[in-house]
């Protein structure tokens, strides 16, 4: 199955279930392996993990952005790409803009 048919499958290809949340920088950088990846391209972050074998750049090029903000990697090769709509379904949420130092002790 290609990318587009397996994203438009109807599965929860973030785990969950369509809500987004605020991705922290330290939260970010957690989610930096093969099994649980995700990266940030201009502000937005995404999971990548289920694309992980879709994209034609291969595992090793798209695991250098992982847990990381991966918007000069992606410009790099191929600004010209259209993830927005590539990973619609892999959206986790934006970066928060609240720094560290603000957000620590908020629940
Ligand atoms: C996270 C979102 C990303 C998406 C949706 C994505 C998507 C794609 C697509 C559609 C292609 C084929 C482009 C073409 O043939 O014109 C491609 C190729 C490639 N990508 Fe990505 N990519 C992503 C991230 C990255 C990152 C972070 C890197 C590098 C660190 C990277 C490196 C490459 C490379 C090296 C190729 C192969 C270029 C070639 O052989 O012609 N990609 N990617």
């Amino acid at each position: 199955m290609d990318w587009i048919r397996f994203a438009k499958s109807g599965k929860d290809l973030t785990g969950l279930r369509g809500r987004l949340m605020e991705v922290t920088q330290d939260e970010l950088q957690k989610h930096n392996k093969r099994e649980d990846c995700w990266t940030c391209i201009r502000g937005m972050v995404y999971n990548v993990t289920p694309y992980m074998d879709y994209h034609p750049g291969g595992e090793e090029e798209l695991m250098k952005a992982a847990g990381i903000d991966g918007t000069d990697l992606f410009d790099q090769v191929h600004r010209w790409v259209n993830y927005e709509s590539m990973l619609k379904e892999c959206l986790v949420g934006r970066m928060t803009t609240k720094s560290a130092t603000a957000s620590k002790g908020e629940s």
